[in-house]
């Protein structure tokens, strides 16, 4: 069989030549007269992502990325279908336009009953539909709209018609939250102007900015063969380029409809714009990676596998991620040599720091045999499971996933929050040492949970460790989209000073030596979080 595509087509079947038939109507109910609304006992909200897009027969880009970009992300996707495609992994063959009266049904439908947080839209290929779509947008208010301004598939098949760039250009980009164009579409969007060089993606950036969307991301999945994928986001003053790894793969069918899709999802989960890129850039590239090898279809661009997470058991179906920044407040982190010196094993001296109200657990064990960290380390895990607290490992992924840990703490020359990421999955806790607000970043973009910032005292539990003072870490915290623990030399007598700080996304305090080399480990633990329950009562 030939791998080449055949040549664009974008055929547009007259309306009459679809079937159609009109269903009685049924009233709309408001929330406050539907009895089975009424019945439920408490409401759980489900964030809600409404997809308006063309369907891809071949199933790995339109409509069926959409919802499975959202259900992998953990969002509920309703679909309004603007256009049924023929492709497979060698191009479109065959475009079908919805009726323009049906997909303004379809809006009518979704938006008149659900509350929809956030609208994404792909394939609008004709003008007359992206006019219906502003009509109802104007009536159902969102929380955000994000456009993928889909035109060209990757395989350089046509999917819109020329006449929709005005519309997008003059109606849909102001209504937008962000837009998100390929090379080519953004070159279409800018009248033909080429894009070669990060440089090109920075300046086109800009131009789409000025249609009116608050944010721009213009991606780079296209760009000509490096070993980064590389996306350019601009906000109206500053751009953030967001690095991934190029995957080599064939299987790349639907990149761009999943990222639009999953930053939607993290939008309708509250998440801010650039973390929802971010979250949104790695699910792919994972996604990708996990995929690289399938093979589906005989032609030269394959699907990938949205649903790769359920393929890593046991981590994830039932665990997504479940840290709580707030866990943080008192996190107690064990050394073997104190508790050699106090006579305790690492089982006591953990189920006495629960004792005496620790909130978090780290088992950091520098000198002691493999096998019998992975012992205590699971006997840890019963007494932490028991009640509730998180049990995370210094550096050790093996152990962790040996322990089926919470989570790990890994420091600067340690592998990773990345790495570890993808040897633990998406449901673990990952902490990362930061000592600067560049490490501070970097931790974020490689998909950790917290920050561990020190030492912020002068502490000989770590030799050669250089201390940062509260200047320091003040500006990890001001500078960190993640929440911070301090650490260093903290005990009873300057514990109250750190947390008087105030400052954002400070939420506690990590302590060794004041718990642990100590006789009464639950004592000191207990008078401790006495002392950071006061400052956080008085704040
Ligand atoms: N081989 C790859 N490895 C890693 N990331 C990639 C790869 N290809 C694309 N991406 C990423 O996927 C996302 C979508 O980008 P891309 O430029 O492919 O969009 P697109 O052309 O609109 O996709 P499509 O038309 O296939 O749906 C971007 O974040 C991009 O960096
Ligand atoms: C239906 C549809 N929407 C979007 C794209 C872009 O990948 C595609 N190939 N097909
Ligand atoms: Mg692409």
């Amino acid at each position: 069989m030939s791998c080449s595509p055949p040549p664009p087509i974008l055929r547009l079947h007259p309306p009459s030549s679809i079937s159609s038939f009109s269903s009685p109507r049924r009233p709309h109910l408001s929330p406050r007269t539907c009895p089975w609304r009424l019945a439920a006992a408490r409401e759980m909200p489900w964030p809600h992502v409404l997809t308006v897009a063309g369907s891809d027969s071949s199933a790995g880009a339109g409509i069926q990325a959409d919802v499975k970009a959202c259900a992998a992300l953990g969002a509920y996707c309703s679909s309004v279908i603007t256009a049924v495609t023929a492709q497979n992994t060698a191009g479109v063959q065959g475009v079908h336009l919805v009726p323009e009266e049906l997909i303004r049904e379809q809006l009518q439908s979704v938006l008149s009953d659900m509350s929809v947080d956030v609208v994404k839209t792909g394939m609008l290929p004709s003008a007359g539909i992206i006019k219906i779509l502003c009509e109802s947008l104007q009536k159902f208010s969102v929380k955000a709209l994000v456009v993928d301004p889909v035109m060209v598939s990757t395989s350089g098949d046509s999917l819109s018609d020329p006449s929709t760039l005005t519309y997008y250009r003059d109606e849909l980009f102001a209504m937008a939250d962000i837009v998100t164009p390929n090379v080519k579409e953004a070159s279409k969007l800018l009248g033909g102007v080429s894009l070669h060089t990060i440089a090109d993606m920075r300046d086109a950036a800009e131009s789409i900015y000025k249609f009116g969307p608050r944010y721009v991301l213009v991606k780079g999945g296209d760009m000509p063969d490096s070993s980064e994928a590389i996306d350019v986001f601009y906000d109206g003053k500053e751009f953030v380029e967001f690095r991934g790894h190029r995957i080599k793969t064939h299987n790349t069918h639907g990149t761009g409809c999943t990222l639009a899709s999953s930053i939607a999802a993290e939008l309708a989960k509250g998440s801010s714009m650039l973390n929802a890129v971010q979250v949104a850039k790695n699910f792919v590239e994972s996604a990708l990676h996990h995929s690289k090898d399938l093979v589906i279809g005989n032609g030269p661009q394959g699907p990938f596998d949205h649903l790769f997470r359920l393929k890593c058991p046991p981590y994830n179906i039932g665990s997504e991620r479940r840290f709580n920044p707030d866990s943080l407040f008192l996190y107690a982190v064990t050394d073997s040599r104190m508790n050699k010196r106090w006579g305790h094993s690492i089982e006591d001296a953990v189920k006495a720091a629960i004792e005496g109200g620790a909130t978090i657990v780290q088992l950091r064990e520098k000198d002691i045999e493999s096998r019998a960290f992975l012992e205590a380390a699971k006997a840890c895990m019963d007494i932490c499971r028991s009640s509730g607290v998180p049990l995370l490992i210094n550096d050790r992924v093996d152990i962790a996933l040996a322990c089926n840990a919470d989570g790990v703490h890994v420091g600067q020359s340690d592998i990773s929050a990345r790495e570890v990421r993808e040897l633990l999955g998406p449901g673990k806790i990952i902490g990362v040492s930061c000592k600067t607000p560049a490490q501070a970043e970097q931790a974020w973009r490689d998909g950790a949970d917290y920050l561990g910032c020190g030492g912020v005292f002068p502490t000989t539990t770590k030799a050669n460790n250089p201390t940062l003072g509260f200047e320091g870490l003040k500006a990890v915290c001001l500078a960190s989209k993640l929440p911070v623990v301090a650490i260093g030399g903290i005990n009873a007598t300057n514990a109250g000073s750190v947390m008087e700080l105030g400052v954002p996304n400070l939420k506690g305090v990590a302590v060794v030596s004041a718990l642990f080399d100590r006789e009464c480990v639950s004592t000191e633990t207990r008078n401790l979080r006495s002392i950071l329950t006061s400052v956080r009562c008085l704040a």
